[in-house]
């Protein structure tokens, strides 16, 4: 999903290119592993060859780059430090028209993709935007991308790559339903666009589901927006800031006022305002320039809201998840006679996070909590986000609080489950065996897994040879890897066996509003 629209700003990056690799860890920067420098070093190269530019700036540390290619375990994996102080509003990174990859920038590039697009007008921006992709990393060393591509993630975990058991672990109904709609939508565009891969003799693991998955997964995942391009652009560097949530303080409970501009956020948040964008395409400079949102100090990620988003957003688009998500919402259904009294979206209707209610749903209940009598008289009242009466307001939080008890008690599990289970799947490689993990998680589950898909799905791989079983059951929760590179090695006699590598340090989301972060904790560099 692209970020937002940019807003114009004024600024200045010196043209040092070369990015510095750092690993920080609590705050402190170490030089990082020569195995990491190896494989960045050739994307950092590439970039400096391409004109990407970042600033640079005078600290007690001597004049020196602003910012450094780092590992942040547990807050997204690979991301961006600050090497030197960064003042709010810095413009600390620029990536060059030239350097973007677009449909634009490829079809110009390859007479042939042009030719093959003309037949297939019905393919939406994004589709044939994938196909690109696909057909550029089909190019292997031939593409100019190539050292880019050899850095992007080998894997996604966007619903649209959710398996059976993931979908159902996600237990909330609309989140389930969510998750099918993705995987049903994604499976139709790659049908759709098939042919049109096939025309282009793309490799046969290009072809398949799982390399439309990747290639969806990159573009959900790393575009940006750009004026030209519905389907936005991929920006190689700039698509190495991790995400922070934009914030507002928030109010309080008890203050009206303030509690009503919080509801006046509701609605801006529903349409991802611009003011939350950090970064964007400038015609003059002809470039994707970034600035600082904020003051960081040397060693901190920096980071780019890239738009307001609950964490079932974040999972669909981003595959990854926050546990203090600022903009999470969990809805709240109404009976059909509290809905008839006013005319409010369903979607409009949630909780906050923290615990408030959404204007529109303290609206509803307002109204439906006041005798029908009073209701024309009053109803401005509701309608104006204030509180009707002492008692009225009562009846609207008993009425929540028992609502929640009740769509709380329908889960399978409670939240002190769900992280027992990823807890216990994190610690799944320390074990030898699958008796040995079944036999810690029955102690920690009382030997009684109930309605956890995860554990019931261990236990039928039970069965199998011990040996087998673990890697077995990791399939089940985890994700294959594709790799377009050694996909585009795979050709003649191998080309059916597509790379597919087990992907062992990820977390299967579990209760998408309740869980923790299921981001790149463990990035390789390869
Ligand atoms: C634009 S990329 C950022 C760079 C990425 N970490 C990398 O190694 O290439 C976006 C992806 O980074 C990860 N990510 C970003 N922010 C995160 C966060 N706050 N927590 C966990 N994962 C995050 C998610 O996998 C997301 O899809």
């Amino acid at each position: 999903m692209p970020w937002p629209d940019p807003r114009s700003r004024a600024g200045q990056v010196k043209s040092n290119p070369n990015i510095q690799f750092m690993v920080v860890v609590n705050g402190k920067m170490n030089p990082s592993s020569e195995a990491e420098q190896g494989g960045l070093k050739s994307l950092l190269k590439w970039a400096a060859e391409h004109g990407v530019e970042v600033s640079e700036s005078y600290s007690s540390l001597g004049r020196g780059h602003s910012l450094g290619v780092s590992s942040f375990p547990g807050a997204g994996g690979r991301g961006v430090a600050a090497l030197r102080p960064i003042t709010k509003g810095d413009l600390i990174l620029k990536v060059p028209k030239s350097a973007l990859i677009t449909t634009r920038s490829l079809l110009s590039r390859d007479e042939t993709l042009c030719v093959a697009l003309k037949p297939h007008p019905s393919l939406s921006p994004t589709q044939v935007f994938t196909v690109c992709l696909l057909y550029e990393t089909n190019k292997g060393k031939a593409s100019p991308w190539h050292p880019y591509f050899l850095h992007l993630p080998r894997s996604y975990s966007i619903l649209a790559a959710f398996g059976e058991l993931e979908t159902q672990a996600l237990q909330v109904d609309y989140a389930i339903w969510a998750a099918q709609k993705a995987i049903t939508k994604a499976k139709y565009e790659w049908k759709q666009a098939s042919i049109l891969m096939k025309e282009l003799k793309l490799k046969p693991p290009l072809l398949t589901f799982r390399a439309w998955i990747w290639a969806t997964g990159t573009i959900s995942s790393r575009t940006l927006h750009v004026p030209w391009d519905e389907a936005g652009c991929l920006c190689p560097v700039g698509d190495l800031f991790n995400y922070a949530a934009p914030t507002e303080e928030s109010g309080s409970f008890e203050d009206v006022d303030n509690w009503k501009n919080e509801y006046a956020k509701d609605d801006l948040d529903t349409h991802h305002s611009q003011r939350l964008t950090d970064g964007g395409y400038e015609e003059d400079a002809a470039a994707y320039c970034f600035y600082a949102k904020k003051h960081y100090n040397v060693g901190e990620q920096v980071l780019l809201s890239y738009g307001t988003y609950t964490n079932l957003e974040l999972l669909e688009h981003y595959g990854f998840l926050l546990e203090d998500n600022p903009n999470e919402k969990v809805f709240i259904p109404l009976e059909l006679d509290m809905h008839s009294l006013s005319c409010w979206p369903k979607e409009s209707l949630y909780i906050h996070q923290n615990g408030r209610p959404s204007f529109a749903l303290m609206c509803a209940l307002r109204l439906w909590a006041t005798p029908p009598y009073q209701r024309k008289s009053v109803g401005h009242l509701a309608y104006s986000g204030c509180q009707i009466s002492k008692g009225n307001e009562i009846c609207v939080m008993k009425w929540i609080a028992k609502k929640c008890d009740a769509v709380l008690k329908e889960m399978p599990t409670a939240i002190e489950e769900d992280k027992s289970l990823v807890h216990l799947i994190d610690k799944m490689e320390e074990y030898e065996n699958q008796w040995e993990w079944l036999k810690e998680a029955s102690a920690v589950f009382g030997g009684e897994f109930g309605n956890n898909n995860i554990l019931r799905a261990a236990c039928v791989v039970e069965r199998d040879e011990p040996s087998t079983a673990l890697v077995r059951t990791k399939m089940l929760i985890d994700r294959v890897q594709f790799s377009p590179i050694s996909a585009h090695l795979l050709d003649g006699p191998m080309s059916g066996s597509i790379n597919m590598v087990e992907r062992l340090d990820q977390k299967s989301p579990v209760q998408s509003n309740l869980c923790s972060s299921a981001g790149w904790s463990d990035v390789r560099f390869y």
